[in-house]
């Protein structure tokens, strides 16, 4: 079931601390944001990738993506001060048909036999979006003094990729722009506009890179995709 797929790469990593933009770190002797885009390369419903990138960085993102033969780059968005805007930017390049999906570039670990799942969950109800039950128990906490011990088995981490239909997550954006609403995951969007947003369940392993232990955590996962020959 074809797809299109936003994909922001245009961070700039603060708290991996790396100094410089996460996605452009190696793993396996490979770009973070490379071991993602090959994934959608590979997938053969995958029509086409729209990449919001900080514009200094598109002359090395370009060369990487023609040293791995990725093909598949519609598009470059500029990105914007938050993923966001990013993701917004990105939106207006894509078809406007059809299911979109949007990935982070810091999301490397993503099954590539989630996507269709996923895909038909939004085509039969217009969002679905890869999650995992909360493993943690979890506490609302002010200042330093618990104030509620959340009920757990009602809580999903949610991860991406998400998928909608185009004309839904485009207004939903357009609603987020003229509230003037900043949502830390694109389904937010979605669910504020009254849509309902559907949880296909994903994997642990489907980590984003966000601080510098999530690089052990990478190792770890790459051996043991190696081990079975995944990576
Ligand atoms: N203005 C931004 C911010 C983030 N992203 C992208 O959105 C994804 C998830 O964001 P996050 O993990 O927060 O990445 P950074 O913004 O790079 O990290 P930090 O917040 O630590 O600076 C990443 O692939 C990142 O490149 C983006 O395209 N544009
Ligand atoms: C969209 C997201 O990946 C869902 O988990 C995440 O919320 C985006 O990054 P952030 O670290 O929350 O800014």
């Amino acid at each position: 079931m074809a797809y299109q797929v936003i994909i922001p790469a245009a961070g700039q990593g603060k708290r991996m601390g790396a100094g410089r933009n996460k996605v452009l770190l190696e793993l396996n002797q490979t770009p973070v944001f490379i071991h993602t885009l090959k994934v959608f390369e590979m997938d053969e419903d995958c029509e086409g990738i729209y990449l919001a990138i900080n514009p200094l960085e598109q002359d090395e993102m370009e060369a990487l993506l023609k040293e791995h033969h990725i093909t598949k780059v519609m598009a470059f968005a500029p990105g914007g001060s938050e993923r966001q805007h990013s993701i917004y930017n990105a939106l207006k390049c894509v078809k406007q048909e059809g299911i979109v999906l949007v990935h982070d570039a810091a999301r490397p670990f993503i099954d590539k036999k989630l996507l269709r799942p996923l895909v038909e969950a939004a085509k039969e109800d217009g969002a679905a979006i890869l999650a995992v039950p909360v493993k943690d128990t979890v506490k609302k906490v002010a200042g330093n003094m618990v104030t509620e011990t959340v009920e757990r088995t009602s809580l999903w981490a949610v991860q991406t990729p998400q998928a909608f239909r185009f004309a839904i997550l485009l207004d939903a954006y357009k609603q987020a722009e003229a509230d003037d609403f900043l949502g830390t995951d694109d389904a937010s969007l979605v669910e504020r506009i009254g849509k309902n947003v559907i949880i296909v369940e994903g994997r642990y392993d489907n980590i984003k890179l966000t601080t510098p232990e999530d690089l052990y955590f990478a190792e770890a996962i790459i051996h043991k995709r190696r081990k079975e020959q995944q990576f």
